[in-house]
């Protein structure tokens, strides 16, 4: 059976110092304990940069806008046999403080060392993308 992407959308933030946000996905969530990038999955009827707009507010206090968000790369992928449709946008201007409401934990990190971070896989190839291009 033929079966609709999920589309997830994600933000690399990346503060001044080029350091980039990363949380932990609570235990209890499907891929519970891996490092992420903040985002989630578009809802009907949203855009992907208004699903982006929404979770950076509900998950980390934070207002942005479309012209602040960057489409960088995206990736593919399965989640419990569902195609997966990974976006990932480049984000350096927000307001507010990033302040996690749902993150087992979080970081700011300089892109080589996002390698060392158990991720989804479909964040592989977003994290070498980043490295290349931050
Ligand atoms: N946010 C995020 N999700 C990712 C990344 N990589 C990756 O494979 N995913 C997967 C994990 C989840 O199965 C899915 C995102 O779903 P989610 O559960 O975080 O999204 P949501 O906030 O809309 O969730 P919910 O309302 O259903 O709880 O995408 C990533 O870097 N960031």
């Amino acid at each position: 059976m033929t079966q609709i992407p999920l589309v997830v959308v994600a933000a690399a933030l990346v503060d001044a110092q080029a350091r980039i946000f990363v949380q932990q996905r609570p235990a209890d969530k499907n891929m519970g304990g891996l490092w992420e990038f903040p985002g989630g999955k578009v809802e009907q009827d949203e855009t992907p940069e208004n699903a982006l707009i929404r979770e950076l507010q509900e998950e980390l206090g934070i207002a942005t806008e479309t012209a602040c968000l960057a489409p960088a790369t995206f990736s593919t992928g399965d989640i419990d046999g569902r195609p997966l449709l990974l976006l990932l946008y480049v984000c350096r201007k927000w307001s507010g403080t990033v302040r996690p409401t749902e993150a087992a934990d979080s970081r700011w990190l300089r892109s080589h060392e996002l390698f060392a971070l158990d991720m989804p896989p479909a964040d592989e190839p977003l994290v070498a993308m980043l490295d290349a291009l931050l």
